[in-house]
C-alpha cells in the first residue's frame, strides 16, 4: 500500500503519527508549512531554545494562534493541536509522541536529543546530518538496540541519494558514482557568514524573509555541506570517497555521465563506486546553463551489450561509450519533503537512509592561518570548513570531526588549509557526543561495520 493511503487509513481511524519537532528553523518550517496538508499526521510538540522564534515562523508559515495554542502537550493531544515550547525532555519523554524530528542543526545537542529519544523508544527522524556525519553508524547501532528506527530526512540530499542509489542497485546497476549538486568555487571554502549572501546568490532581504540562518547558508556554501552530506551518503551505501577531498567536476545535467566516469575512462574518479559533487560553475566562475544545482543524481553501468543497447533503444542519454547512465532530480525541496520520512519510518518500518558502516569521516580544516587560543566555531563560521575523507585517513590523521569543532578552543597554530587535530585543541571529553564519537572509533574502527 502507499504511504499516502497508509495515512489515509491512519486518518479514518483517528490514529494519526504523533511527531514531536526539536528546532523550528528554516528546515523546521518547511516541514510546519506541510504538516497541516498531511493526512494521519499530529505534530503534537515543538521544542526550540527560542519558542518566540517557533512561533513567528508558524505565522510565517501560515498557523492560525489556535492551532498552536496549547497549554501543554497533553493539552495539545486532547485538541488535535500543538504545543510550543523549549522543553525537549518534556518532548521525548513524552508517551503519546511516536516519531522525533531533530531538527536543530546543533550537532552536539542533536546527538542528546537523539539518544534520549532512543532511550524513551521513539523513532527518530535526524535533519541534523551534521551529526550524523561524525556518528552516524553508532546512533544507528543504538537506535538497532533500542528497537527504534533512525533515519536520514528526505528532503535533503543525502535520503535522496540514497532513494536513488536503493533504486539502481534494486534493478540490478552497479553504482558507479552518486551525489549532488553544489554551487562550488574554491574560494568559497573561505566564505564567512559576511560574504554568503553575495556567493550564494541572495539578497540580505531574500534572506530575511525567508528566516534564513547565515551560518547555517555559509556551511552548505563553503564546501562544508557537502562533505557532511556525501559521509551520510557513503556510510549508508557504502560507496568511497575521493582520497583528498571532494574535486567538484563541473558538469551540465547531460555532462554527468561523462565526468562521472574512472579517470582511466575520460571521467574524474579514482576508481568506480564512488560519492561526487557536481559543480554549476565552470571553473572561471561562468554559470553552466542546465546545471544540477540544487539536485541529485546516480551514475549507473550497463554491464552487457545487452543492457547497452536497451539505453540506445530507448534513448537513454550516455556517455559515448554508451554504457555509463545517469539518473537524477533535478531539485530537492527541503523540509516540504520531509513527511516521507516520517510516514516511512512510522507506517512501513523503514528509514529513508541510514548508516550501515564507516567509511568516511568530515574533518575541520582551517580556513585561514588559526592561532593558539582562537576558539574553533563549527560549521559555516570564520574559522573552519569541512573536509571530506576515508574515515580511515582521518583516524590516521587524528582529525577533529567538524561536528565536535564547536566552541573548542586552539592550543597550536594551525595554517590555512591544514587539518585540525586532537592535539591541536583543548576539547570538552564531557558531552555525549564525544563520547559517543570517541566510542564508535574504538568500536568500528576506520572502514568497519
Ligand atoms: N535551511 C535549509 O535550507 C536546510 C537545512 N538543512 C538542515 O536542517 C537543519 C536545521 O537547519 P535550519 O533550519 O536551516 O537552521 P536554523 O538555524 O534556521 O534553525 C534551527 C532551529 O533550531 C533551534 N535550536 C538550535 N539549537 C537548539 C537546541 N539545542 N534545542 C532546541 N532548539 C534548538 C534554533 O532556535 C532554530 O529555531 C540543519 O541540520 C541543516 O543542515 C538541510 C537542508 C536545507
Ligand atoms: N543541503 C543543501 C542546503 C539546501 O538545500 C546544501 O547543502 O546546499
Amino acid at each position: 500500500m502507499s504511504l499516502h493511503r497508509k495515512l489515509q487509513q491512519r486518518a479514518a481511524e483517528g490514529r494519526p503519527i504523533r511527531v514531536g519537532l526539536i528546532g523550528a528553523g528554516k528546515f523546521g518550517s518547511m516541514y510546519l508549512a506541510q504538516v497541516p496538508r498531511t493526512p494521519g499526521v499530529h505534530l503534537a510538540a515543538i521544542a526550540d531554545l527560542s519558542p518566540a522564534g517557533a512561533r513567528r515562523n508558524l505565522e510565517r508559515v501560515g498557523w492560525s494562534a489556535e492551532r498552536l495554542d496549547a497549554a501543554s502537550i497533553d493539552d495539545a493531544l486532547r485538541r488535535g493541536s500543538t504545543h510550543v515550547g523549549d522543553d525537549w525532555q518534556a518532548l521525548v519523554r513524552h508517551p503519546a509522541i511516536d516519531v522525533v524530528v531533530e531538527c536543530t542543526g546543533s550537532p552536539v545537542h542533536a546527538v542528546d536529543h537523539c539518544l534520549a529519544a532512543f532511550a524513551e523508544r521513539k523513532h527518530v527522524v535526524n535533519v541534523t546530518v551534521e551529526a550524523d556525519a561524525f556518528c552516524g553508524p553508532l546512533l544507528a547501532r543504538r537506535a538497532e538496540e533500542a528497537g527504534v528506527l533512525y533515519s536520514l530526512a528526505f528532503g535533503d540530499q543525502p535520503a535522496l541519494i540514497c532513494d536513488l542509489v536503493d533504486w539502481a542497485r534494486t534493478c540490478g546497476f552497479p553504482v558507479v558514482a552518486a551525489g549532488r549538486g553544489h554551487k562550488w568555487l574554491p574560494h568559497f571554502a573561505q566564505s564567512t557568514p559576511e560574504t554568503v549572501w553575495g556567493y550564494y546568490g541572495l539578497s540580505p532581504a531574500q534572506a530575511e524573509r525567508g528566516g534564513l540562518n547565515p551560518k547555517m547558508f555559509n556551511s552548505f556554501l563553503d564546501g562544508s555541506k557537502p562533505s557532511i552530506e556525501s559521509t551520510a551518503v557513503a556510510n549508508a551505501t557504502g560507496l568511497g570517497v575521493p582520497s583528498d577531498g571532494l574535486l567538484y567536476p563541473p558538469a551540465s545535467v547531460e555532462d554527468i555521465p561523462y565526468v562521472t566516469r574512472p579517470r582511466s575512462e575520460g571521467g574524474v574518479l579514482e576508481r568506480k563506486g564512488m560519492v561526487e559533487v557536481i559543480s554549476s560553475l565552470e571553473t572561471d566562475g561562468r554559470r553552466i546553463p542546465y546545471d544540477i544545482r540544487m539536485g541529485v543524481w546516480v551514475t549507473v553501468e550497463a554491464e552487457t551489450d545487452y543492457v547497452k543497447h536497451c539505453f540506445e533503444e530507448y534513448n537513454a542519454h550516455t556517455d559515448p561509450s554508451g554504457r555509463y547512465f545517469t539518473l537524477y532530480k533535478r531539485w530537492h525541496l527541503i523540509g516540504l519533503e520531509v513527511g516521507q520520512s516520517v510516514a516511512s519510518v512510522a507506517l512501513r518500518g523503514e528509514p529513508t537512509g541510514v548508516a550501515t558502516q564507516w567509511g568516511a569521516d568530515v574533518v575541520a580544516t582551517a580556513k585561514r592561518d588559526l592561532a593558539p587560543g582562537e576558539m574553533l566555531d563549527g560549521e559555516g563560521g570564520y574559522t573552519v570548513w569541512g573536509k571530506l575523507l576515508p574515515a580511515a585517513t582521518s583516524v590516521a590523521i587524528g582529525g577533529v570531526p567538524l561536528g565536535l569543532a564547536h566552541q573548542v578552543k586552539l592550543l597550536r597554530p594551525v595554517a590555512q588549509g591544514a587539518c585540525v587535530t586532537w592535539d591541536d585543541v583543548a576539547i570538552d571529553t564531557g558531552t555525549a557526543a564525544y563520547r559517543v564519537r570517541r566510542e564508535m572509533e574504538r568500536l568500528f574502527g576506520a572502514g568497519g561495520r
